[in-house]
């Protein structure tokens, strides 16, 4: 009812819906008495079912963006909600319940996804059972049968009695998805899950990505180098020194003859004060430095270069 309420009194905005709503997102380390600003007023939203790459050069500030979304480390300020869970806000608590069950989480390193000594089918149901629910009746094979329906929808049956030591890299890390979905997430976190793969292996783990996007529903983000994996998906956002920088949206268009192809266009970022951070590439062109002209021309900007005509 409450819900409802807010939902007539107030003007619904983009983020209201959104899996992923961060505002103005800082995060500050300080080590040896010199601080590094890792975020630095990064915005981004990310719709409910959306499948996207994050990219950006080392030191950007991809992993701690990530980190703070999985709910392993905290913003020194600004605003984070994932899943309806204000990530500023989370009691000790809460946070354990959210890494649990609203997120999922997939390493880069294979071996840190999986406890060796268990099988694959095993591995899925630790998250399971940790999740404490009470112990009732036919639990366990209610726990059993999920774990089989979970492997099977990944494509991945055969591998339920294997311990990780008796798969590949991909077979891994596509295990790791399993786990990842134990209990259900609404979003998917992955650092680099093609990382230590090679292309072919890299493909299928990103199939099995895509499977849980589309099939579960489940928003997927992705950090990844890997061009294969930010080409393939709906859309890949560019972070540059701690904020969102620019980002490439694709649609499938039909021409006139029926036939179907990808569309892609690359946009910058326009943040809630209106700031852009303009491509390196197109101010060198035009030799655009400290001031640019602007005009409003009816349905776009123009920027020219200072004291140009
Ligand atoms: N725990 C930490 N303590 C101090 N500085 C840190 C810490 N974690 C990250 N940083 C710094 O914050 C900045 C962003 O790092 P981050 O790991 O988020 O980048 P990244 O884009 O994920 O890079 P890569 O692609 O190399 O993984 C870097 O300058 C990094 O050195």
């Amino acid at each position: 009812m409450r819900r409802r309420a807010t939902a007539v009194a107030e003007p619904r905005t983009p983020a209201a819906d959104a899996a992923i709503a961060c505002d103005r997102l800082v995060r500050i380390f300080s080590q040896d008495g010199i601080e590094v600003q890792a975020l630095q007023g990064l915005e981004l939203t990310v719709d409910q079912g959306d499948l996207m790459a994050l990219v950006g050069a080392s030191g950007s500030g991809k992993s701690t963006l990530l980190n703070i979304l999985a709910g392993l480390d905290v913003p020194t300020a600004g605003s984070a909600a994932v899943a309806g869970y204000d990530l500023l806000e989370l009691s000790a608590r809460d946070r354990l319940r959210y890494r649990r069950e609203a997120v999922g989480f997939v390493f880069q390193q294979t071996a840190r996804n999986l406890l060796p000594f268990l099988t694959a089918a095993q591995n899925v149901a630790l998250p399971m059972q940790l999740k404490g629910d009470s112990p009732r009746r036919g639990a366990s094979a209610r726990r059993a049968t999920k774990v089989a329906e979970i492997l099977e929808a990944l494509g991945i049956g055969e591998l339920a009695h294997r311990r990780p030591a008796e798969l590949s890299g991909g077979q891994q890390q596509r295990v790791a998805i399993a786990v990842a979905m134990a209990n259900d997430p609404k979003v998917l976190l992955a650092d680099e899950p093609t990382g230590e793969l090679d292309s072919e292996t890299a493909a299928a783990v990103f199939e099995t990505f895509r499977t849980v996007n589309k099939e579960l529903g489940v928003t997927v983000v992705i950090v990844t180098h890997d061009p294969m994996v930010a080409g393939e998906v709906r859309r890949t956002v560019a972070i540059r020194d701690g904020r969102t920088s620019s980002e490439v949206l694709r649609r499938l268009v039909t021409d006139e003859h029926g036939e179907e192809s990808i569309s892609e266009r690359e946009y910058v970022v326009l943040d809630r004060s209106g700031r852009v951070q303009l491509p390196p590439k197109f101010l060198e062109a035009l030799g655009m430095e400290h001031r640019v002209a602007v005009d409003l021309a009816p349905d776009h900007i123009e920027l020219r270069p200072d004291g140009a005509h």
